[in-house]
């Protein structure tokens, strides 16, 4: 297991790196094998940790779980799915906030779901009220217990209708993982829409599911008894691909992304090409540069698709404290996301965090005293530091400063890294990165 990362910095990335498939769907892909009567298979799959998690979770629960060893294809066979021990579940408390996605699949096919406390990354509180409210409108009765949540449907589960207060992406999967086999229509107002979602309804369609998706985030969903296993390859992961291209820009480098996806990286491309980054977008993937020159400031506001995604946001901040100028972001989709400045701001950087919506639309989070819009100025020369990586995407972007700095870095806590960015260290090492690697024993 890595253990830190000694990083000699200055030196800018070049090269080729490839993504496989998004860590935002492979483990839902997993869950929604349970709906089927027959094995599926998931081609694409990234070795990452929540694969891990889930494959664990699923054969807890009597799912077969094989893995191509040339590949690393997933076979999944769920046809002899039963009930687990709760205590061998609750060992995977706090790894990943997948598992509340097992409720719907479950109460379906053993008429009960047992669930432990929810992981993920700590950048804002995270609640699951949506989740709840969703499960018990299909008739899921919900009992809390000190080590987890227990549910179960006397009755079974029943379509329904649904308006999120926000377009909650694991609430809307919730909804489509609950909906398809339910008895009767559902219909989901206030959806979110994301490219992860979208490949999960074609992979439910390729089930057997009906699923229509309608404009202004309406989807309907005709209940049916039956679904089978799917065939699938998983769309790529976009925000691993955006995170190289933010590499590529505040080390001055230069990385071609194959397997980068234009139509899912949209926003992205935009604000990259206004910072005065360079592209290339082909068939096989998209190349990312720092054409020589001036960076330019901007101003970049997160949103639920297709707005800028908020998991894209911290690498870009480390680009743009190489930018010419007053950046502003404005986080309106996590209360919590801007802790990881704090690190950046001992290399060098100069970021300033207010609580006011420093953006075009006053969010969920203005007047709430949370710190959400950061004021970046630059350009910035960066040294290097000794650094504990927080979160997932912060610790990228705390890499990718560290790389760009100059001098030593020594950064602690790198496992957390692996939860979204398959063997980052041979990808590093591919890009021409300077670093000695610590190993350690895994817990
Ligand atoms: C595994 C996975 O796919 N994670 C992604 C998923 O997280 P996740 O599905 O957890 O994110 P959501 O879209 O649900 O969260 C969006 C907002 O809704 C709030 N909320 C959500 C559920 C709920 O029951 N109550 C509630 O208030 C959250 O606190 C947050 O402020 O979408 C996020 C938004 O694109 C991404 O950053 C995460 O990488
Ligand atoms: C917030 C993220 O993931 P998770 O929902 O798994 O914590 C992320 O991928 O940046």
């Amino acid at each position: 297991m890595i253990g830190a990362l000694h990083i000699e910095g200055g030196e800018p990335l070049r090269g080729e790196v490839t993504v496989r498939g998004a860590k935002n769907l492979v483990p839902k892909a997993m869950v929604a094998a349970l709906l089927g009567a027959t094995p599926s298979v998931l081609r694409s799959v990234p070795e990452i940790k929540d694969v891990n998690v889930v494959t664990d979770l699923l054969s807890l629960h009597g799912v077969t779980v094989g893995k191509d060893p040339e590949n690393g294809d997933l076979s999944l066979d769920p046809t002899n799915v039963s009930v687990a021990r709760h205590a061998d579940i609750d060992a995977h408390a706090g790894d990943s906030r997948i598992p509340i996605l097992l409720c719907g699949p479950l109460l379906h096919a053993i008429g009960e779901a047992f669930i432990p406390d929810l992981g993920g990354c700590k950048i804002g509180d995270r609640p699951i009220d949506y989740h709840l409210e969703v499960l018990r409108n299909f008739g899921a009765e919900v009992n809390k217990l000190p080590s987890g949540i227990r549910m179960t449907a006397p009755k079974g589960l029943k379509g329904a209708k649904i308006d999120l207060p926000y377009p909650s992406v694991g609430a809307t999967e919730q909804v489509l993982l609950t909906a398809t086999r339910a008895e009767g229509n559902t219909e989901l107002r206030g959806a979110a829409t994301e490219p992860e979602i979208m490949d999960l309804i074609a992979i439910l369609q390729k089930m057997g599911a009906i699923i229509t998706v309608q404009t202004d985030r309406v989807i309907h969903i005709e209940g049916v008894p039956h679904l089978s296993g799917y065939n699938h390859r998983a769309l790529p992961d976009r925000i691993e691909a955006a995170s190289w291209g933010s590499a590529a820009l505040a080390t001055g480098g230069d990385i071609f992304v194959r397997g980068a996806h234009q139509s899912d990286m949209m926003a992205y491309l935009n604000t990259f090409r206004k910072i005065g980054g360079g592209l290339d977008i082909t068939d096989e993937g998209i190349r990312f540069y720092h054409p020589g020159g001036k960076l330019n400031s901007l101003i970049v506001e997160t949103n639920v698709h297709p707005g800028f995604m908020t998991d894209w946001q911290q690498p870009l901040v480390v680009a743009l404290t190489q930018a010419d100028g007053v950046s502003i972001v404005h986080e309106t989709v996590y209360e919590n996301r801007f802790g990881f400045t704090g690190a950046l701001n001992r290399m060098g950087a100069s970021i300033q965090l207010h609580r006011e919506c420093l953006g075009s639309v006053p969010c969920r989070f203005g007047q709430r005293n949370f710190l959400h819009s950061a004021v970046i100025s630059g350009p910035t020369p960066l040294h290097g530091s000794d650094i504990n990586i927080p979160d997932l995407r912060g610790g990228f972007s705390h890499l990718i400063a560290a790389l760009a700095a100059e001098g030593q870095s020594h950064v602690t806590g790198v496992e957390l890294i692996n939860r979204g960015y398959e063997r980052f260290v041979e990808k590093l090492e591919g890009l021409g990165a300077q670093f000695d690697l610590e190993t350690m024993a895994a817990k």
